[in-house]
């Protein structure tokens, strides 16, 4: 237990396994309360499994995870109530094709909520006028663009207002315009509803601009952890190579994460 009220997510000397594989190890993080955290590194650097240890879908082979102050439980019922109080955002949306955008929104607070329809109603509308799309609730999810898929896929992952938010490549498959609405909500929902935001990306350039800390993670661990403006300034060899995208360097693009033993 941590007495820290500042802090929304910690991981102490965390080590996640997937099979046999170490994906990340020894791995300490604090995430403050309020903040947008960019967590970046190269594709297939762990950044999901990192997020799949908040949510506690993976479960660390060692170390602790611990949100708002709780270690993340294991026990299904209890991780379903930890749950309630984490929206994610996935990167494929996942909107039911036959339900409106309106049902779509809906279906949190059916499945964990007794509200009445009227009450349900009111909401889906407040989370729909969150994200700018009040005016698309009939519509069904074929009948949108890539980034107002993404944007009811927000609003849903908001509706039970959660106080800690988690995205997964937000950005993945959209133009830059929609890309800038999106980062521009983050950010916006992030201040205004007072919420903790850990977004996971490869985006570093239009992410940056949102982020309060930034981590970037890299041959298992965390090679880095600061400001933007510290990442943006930093001559270590491994965060360069990552930012400037070069092929060549201490990170092994193509290469399976290197394998340890447990
Ligand atoms: N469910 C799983 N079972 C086994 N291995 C997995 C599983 N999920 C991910 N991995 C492996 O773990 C490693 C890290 O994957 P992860 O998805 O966390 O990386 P990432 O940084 O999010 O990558 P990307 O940016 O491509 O999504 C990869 O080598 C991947 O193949």
């Amino acid at each position: 237990m941590t007495d820290d009220n500042a802090i929304a997510v910690r991981l102490d000397h965390v080590r996640l396994d997937r099979g046999t594989r170490t994906i990340l190890s020894d791995i300490d993080l604090t995430v403050p309360r309020g903040s947008v955290t960019a967590v970046l590194g190269p594709s297939g650097s762990g950044k999901s499994t990192l997020l799949a240890a908040v949510t506690g879908e993976l479960v660390p082979a060692a170390g602790r995870v611990e949100v708002f102050g709780r270690e993340v439980p294991r026990r299904q019922r209890e991780l379903l109530e930890l749950r309630k109080g984490v929206g994610v955002l996935l990167q494929g949306n996942g909107l039911l094709t036959d339900l409106t955008v309106a049902e779509n929104v809906a279906l949190p607070l059916r499945a964990h909520t007794r509200l009445p329809d009227e009450v349900i109603g009111r909401l889906v509308e407040m989370k729909l006028h969150a994200v700018g799309l009040r005016a698309a609730a009939d519509l069904y999810p074929r009948e949108l663009s890539g980034g107002m898929a993404r944007r009811v896929a927000l609003a849903r992952a908001l509706a039970l207002d959660p106080p800690l938010m988690l995205y997964d490549e937000p950005l993945t498959g959209l133009d830059p315009i929609a890309s800038g609405v999106i980062t521009s909500l983050i950010s916006r929902l992030n201040d205004t509803l007072g919420l903790t935001s850990i977004i996971v990306t490869h985006h570093v350039h239009e992410t940056l601009p949102i982020a309060d800390r930034a981590v970037v993670i890299a041959n298992t661990g965390i090679v880095f952890s600061g400001t933007p403006e510290e990442l943006q300034s930093s001559s270590d060899p491994l965060v360069r190579q990552f930012l400037d995208g070069q092929p060549d360097g201490p990170i092994g693009f193509d290469a399976a994460p290197r394998e340890r033993a447990a």
